[in-house]
């Protein structure tokens, strides 16, 4: 396979800036990089899909899919409506228990372990999902939000705690002052932004990426795009980049899958 190579920033219309809520989008902070997070082609795959079918009941969604992701890149999943894009999403998250296959995260098949074996793993592969307003809870300040994670993990602690949520925030080009804000405060780019942040908290190395600029306005979408490829570059991420949308995911992706009826070909 050959090593993922680096994508351009994508300029469009309009400042992508401008929705940051800070003066200018500043520098992604990137912590030093793990050996397992570096942004090159590792001879092993970082992610490796092997034969997954998913069902609903007598509908197959996803009928005997393989790839692989390695650390750093990032490949694009495109087809129509319906094809089984999402559903191979959920079942690399293990949101959705496959019917068969294989799932293999580091080398580890995530479709062998109970949910109580799959909780240290679930934060190094993080879901971004389409509506930005709806992945985060209403009534919950946005650094309430971007802290669970690090609760829940145990990674709470003052005043560590508060400052990685500030840092969050400002690599994902948010002014923290916004934390203290409420979802409905907050523009649906900035939105999608805390939940990059929430998915960032405890250092994923892949993020399932699943239509994370269809509910954005075209202006805000290079924002994100261009955020992205700034995280990815700092924090060796690698992405599963699931669009409609075909400019952005040549832009974006090393490679580019294409699904039609649950199979992917071509
Ligand atoms: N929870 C569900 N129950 C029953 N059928 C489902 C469910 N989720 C998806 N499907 C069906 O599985 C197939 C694949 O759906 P999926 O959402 O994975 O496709 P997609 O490519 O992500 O579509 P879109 O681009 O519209 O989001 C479709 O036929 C869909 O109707």
């Amino acid at each position: 396979m050959n090593p993922p190579v680096p994508a351009q920033p994508l300029t469009v219309a309009g400042s992508p800036g401008s929705d940051t809520g800070s003066p200018a989008r500043p520098a992604p902070i990137g912590k030093p990089l793990a050996p397992a997070h570096a942004a090159s082609a590792a001879p092993q795959p970082l992610l490796s899909v092997r034969d997954l079918v998913v069902r609903y009941g007598s509908t197959t969604a996803v009928d005997g899919v393989s790839f692989d992701i390695h650390a750093g890149e990032t490949v694009g999943l495109v087809g129509p409506s319906g094809c089984g894009k999402s559903s191979t999403a959920a079942a690399i998250l293990q949101l959705r228990r496959p019917h068969s296959g294989e799932v293999r995260f580091d080398d580890v098949d995530l479709t062998a372990l109970s949910e109580r074996q799959l909780r240290p793993i679930r934060p190094r592969l993080q879901p971004v999902f389409q509506d930005p307003y709806g992945s985060l809870s209403p009534r919950r300040r946005i650094q309430d939000q971007i802290a669970e994670p690090l609760r829940l993990h145990g990674r709470w602690s003052h005043p560590a705690g508060p400052r990685r949520v500030a840092e969050l925030l400002d690599m994902t080009g948010l002014n923290p002052a916004l934390g203290s804000r409420f979802p409905h405060e907050l523009s649906g780019g900035q939105c999608q932004r805390a939940g990059i942040a929430r998915a960032l908290a405890n250092t994923p190395q892949l993020l399932i990426l699943d239509e994370p600029i269809s509910a954005l306005d075209a202006s805000l979408r290079a924002g994100i795009l261009n955020l992205l490829l700034d995280l990815q570059d700092s924090l060796g991420l690698s992405y599963l980049f699931i669009s409609h949308d075909l400019t952005a995911v040549r832009h974006l992706s090393n490679r580019t899958l294409t699904m039609h009826d649950g199979r992917i070909g071509g």
